[in-house]
């Protein structure tokens, strides 16, 4: 394909057929005979009626041998965003979800984090925990990774080389005291923060970033807090942490922080909670606590198959949205013990019905608001509504090519289903066997 006269842009990839996604007023439309077009840089350049395709084309300048068609039933789905996940915690997905939280951490995961000092270990489980979340239509992932600097990069590279968009934490703790060997010193965390910061950020990933991740208050001290806010401001990141997610750990933190009003004080007071902030569950905080992530422009990720399966609470995700607090979803792998976005859909669903059953006349979300959680809910969480989150022109092509009838598939199609019964049908028993391709900025990463 050429690039037409009055424009520069250059449309390599032009797709017809159904494309599903989400709005601000709408959280599900199904657009059925659609044209749209991607750039060589990936970025959606139209998405009109295909009654407009003579008229794109002349102004586009392809050809209808470029057009890709779209199958009976297929659709494309804008890319999910996995607000919340370890990626270190993948190598023991769906084991040890036998205890809560404080308990769960110190038995599985400060054990199991502490082996990617071998960057060989690392290398292994974050190959397979990228290849497996892009499979599942994961295309952008906000990573937790282990204290180690090099193994972190190492996630970066990978993230990077494999096509996933993805923001990439060098978890910091300097308390730890019932596995005493995963923990810096203060002033290493602040140090290998730094040098994780800056070699990531020279390597110029286009789509792999830091974040700053400290762990959780629990395990990093007022000075670390207080640092990594600075080392935040001072070079415009991202922050990750993990809040309010069960009620022991809430009463640690008021007896531990007496001079703060409440724990979301005490990442407020450190600096570290700004518009650019994903804080993971949230699931006991107060109306106040809600109103200072308002006004912060804070966000939370949502993961409720963590939250069910280590028993640490139900989010209110009405009560947050009536807060007006950014929200999505996250997998929160391995506190949750699946890395399917559509499986944190499906939680987010069963929460929301147990506190619907709770408080009678409940408003139970709809599987359509939490499709909208996974996607756009998503974008906004990680400040990215800009380039990512729905098919709006000017935003990159991350997308999922959905195919709901393959054959050996986890559902059956009737010829007697509405399409949007058929989408319905996705959410709820869908799977990665339906996702036949995946694309990140227009690259296609996926491929059956
Ligand atoms: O679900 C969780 N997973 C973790 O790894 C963690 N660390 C602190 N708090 C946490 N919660
Ligand atoms: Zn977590």
């Amino acid at each position: 394909m050429t690039s037409c006269n009055e424009s520069v842009i250059l449309v390599t990839k032009v797709f017809k057929g159904t494309f599903v996604h989400s709005t601000h007023t709408s959280p599900l439309e199904i657009l059925e005979n659609i044209i749209l077009g991607v750039s060589e840089d990936g970025k959606i350049v139209f998405i009109e009626d295909s009654s407009e395709q003579e008229n794109l084309a002349k102004r586009w300048g392809f050809e209808n041998t470029d057009i890709t068609h779209l199958k009976d039933w297929e659709f494309f789905i804008p890319g999910m965003v996995d607000t919340h996940i370890h990626a270190s915690q993948y190598s023991y997905m769906g084991t040890g979800l036998d205890m809560s939280l404080l308990p769960w951490l110190n038995t599985y995961t400060f054990p199991a984090e502490l082996k990617y000092k071998k960057t060989e270990f690392a290398e292994e489980v974050y190959n397979k925990v990228v290849k497996r979340t892009l499979k599942n239509g994961t295309t952008t992932a906000c990573y937790f990774a282990t204290i180690h600097t090099d193994s972190t990069l190492l996630l970066g590279e990978i993230a990077d080389k494999i096509g996933q968009r993805a923001f990439v934490g060098k978890v910091c703790m300097d308390i730890n005291n019932t596995v005493e060997e995963y923990k810096e010193t203060t002033e290493e965390s602040v140090e290998e923060t730094k040098r994780f910061i800056s070699t990531l950020l020279q390597r110029k990933y286009p789509q792999v970033k830091p974040i700053i991740t400290p762990r959780f208050v629990l395990s990093c001290s007022d000075k670390l807090l207080k640092d990594l806010g600075l080392i935040a401001k001072n070079n415009d990141l991202h922050i990750q942490s993990h809040i309010s997610e069960n009620t022991e750990e809430v009463q640690i933190v008021k007896k531990m922080f007496p001079d703060y009003k409440s724990y979301t004080d005490v990442y407020n007071k450190c600096n570290l909670l700004t518009n650019k902030t994903v804080m993971a569950h949230g699931c006991h905080l107060t109306d106040k606590e809600l109103d200072i992530f308002n006004q912060r422009g804070a966000a939370i990720s949502h993961c409720p198959n963590s939250n069910l399966s280590l028993c640490s609470g139900l989010l209110d995700v009405r009560n947050v949205l009536k807060h007006k607090v950014k929200i999505g979803l996250g997998t929160d792998v391995s506190g949750g013990y699946s890395p399917s976005m559509l499986d944190a859909m499906r939680r987010a669903l069963d929460t929301s019905k147990a506190l619907t059953i709770q408080n009678s006349g409940y408003e139970t979300l709809t599987y359509k608001e939490v499709f909208r959680l996974a996607t756009l809910g998503g974008s906004q969480v990680l400040a990215l509504e800009d380039t990512i989150g729905n098919f709006e022109v000017g935003k990159d092509f991350d997308a999922v090519l959905v195919n709901p009838s393959i054959p050996g598939g986890p559902f059956d199609v009737f010829a007697s289903d509405t399409f949007e019964a058929v989408v319905e049908k996705f959410f709820y028993l869908g799977d990665d066997r339906n996702m036949v391709e995946v694309y990140v900025a227009g690259k296609k990463v996926v491929n059956l």
